[in-house]
């Protein structure tokens, strides 16, 4: 593999992540079309996988490894209500050290396995001051905050075969899964703590001073986190369908009068204590999805 040297690319080859793909399929049975992405502490979605088979990312050549606690660094396959799905149970964080194009990398991969349709998971902060801890917001749109500062995750060499070398992103949230997903919230009974907005990713590891989060309110974010806009955007890059849904784990501080400290500890335990909800929306929304 010459180019793994090479962190100023764009990342492994085409044919690299052909083989990565190649490989992990030999360890499953099943030719997952959805891909699902868990965020911190959002993993117990791979509990409702039937028939499953899991792929430590140890096992993996070339896959990068879980660092941090609520990702247990392990891919799931099986069927989930009836849907061949892979899931990554554990995802990598531009804070842990990787660059962008290894962070989203999985997405090539997965998209290399036969998935057209990826979920993105995670937890975040509240910004909008109607949110409360605890509620669902189905993404509508982001801000790649490290993107427009000049971390993109698409920036290197352009392989034409991954996607275009100036892809539009305006649509990156897929309309139709989003109201579907809705209904499903509303006939489950979720109706009252769903929402909908945009999410804006930080760098992190840092949680957002109070100066800070009112600089990403008035940029016109409802939530803030540390993922999943790279996965995305490499997503939309090669043409995949996506769908995005953040747990609500907290209230970022926009009031120096009620400054309080967010812990990621804190984020696991609503994560523990609401995941269940957002696994059973996930989990009907593949049910009822086209493939
Ligand atoms: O993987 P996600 O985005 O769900 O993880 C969030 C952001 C940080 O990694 C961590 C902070 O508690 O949770
Ligand atoms: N800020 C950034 N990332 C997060 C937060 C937050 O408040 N909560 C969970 N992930």
């Amino acid at each position: 593999m010459a180019s793994m040297a090479d962190m100023s690319s764009s990342g492994y080859s085409y044919e690299e992540i052909q083989s990565i793909a190649t490989n992990i399929l030999t360890h499953t049975k099943h030719q997952p079309k959805v891909g699902i992405i868990c965020g911190s502490g959002l993993g117990g979605l791979a509990d409702m996988v039937e028939q499953h088979d899991t792929i430590n990312y140890s096992q993996i050549p070339e896959f990068p490894a879980s660092t941090v606690p609520g990702h247990e660094g392990k891919l799931v396959f099986g069927l989930l209500q009836g849907k061949a799905v892979v899931l990554m149970r554990g995802r990598f964080h531009y804070y842990e050290g990787y660059p962008m194009w290894k962070v989203a990398m999985p997405v090539r991969v997965m998209k290399a396995m036969g998935v057209t349709t990826l979920i993105v998971t995670n937890a975040a902060g509240g910004i909008n001051p109607d949110f409360n801890t605890g509620d669902i917001m189905i993404i509508k749109d982001h801000i790649d905050l490290p993107g427009l500062t000049g971390e993109c995750v698409l920036i290197g060499k352009n392989d034409r075969r991954f996607g275009p070398r100036f892809p539009a992103t305006v649509d990156t949230y897929d309309e139709e899964l989003r109201n579907l997903a809705k209904q499903i919230s509303v006939e489950l009974g979720y109706g009252n703590i769903m929402r909908e907005g945009v999410y804006i990713m930080i760098g992190g590891p840092t949680f957002e001073t109070v100066a800070e989060s009112r600089l990403l309110r008035t940029f016109g974010a409802d939530a803030v986190g540390m993922s999943t806009v790279p996965e995305a955007v490499v997503a939309k890059h090669g043409g995949l369908r996506t769908f995005g849904v953040s747990l609500i784990t907290d209230m970022v501080t926009l009031d120096y009068d009620k400054v309080r400290n967010t812990t990621h500890e804190e984020v696991l335990e609503v994560g523990r204590r609401r995941a269940g909800d957002l696994q059973k929306i996930v989990s009907n929304l593949v049910g009822q999805m086209t493939v």
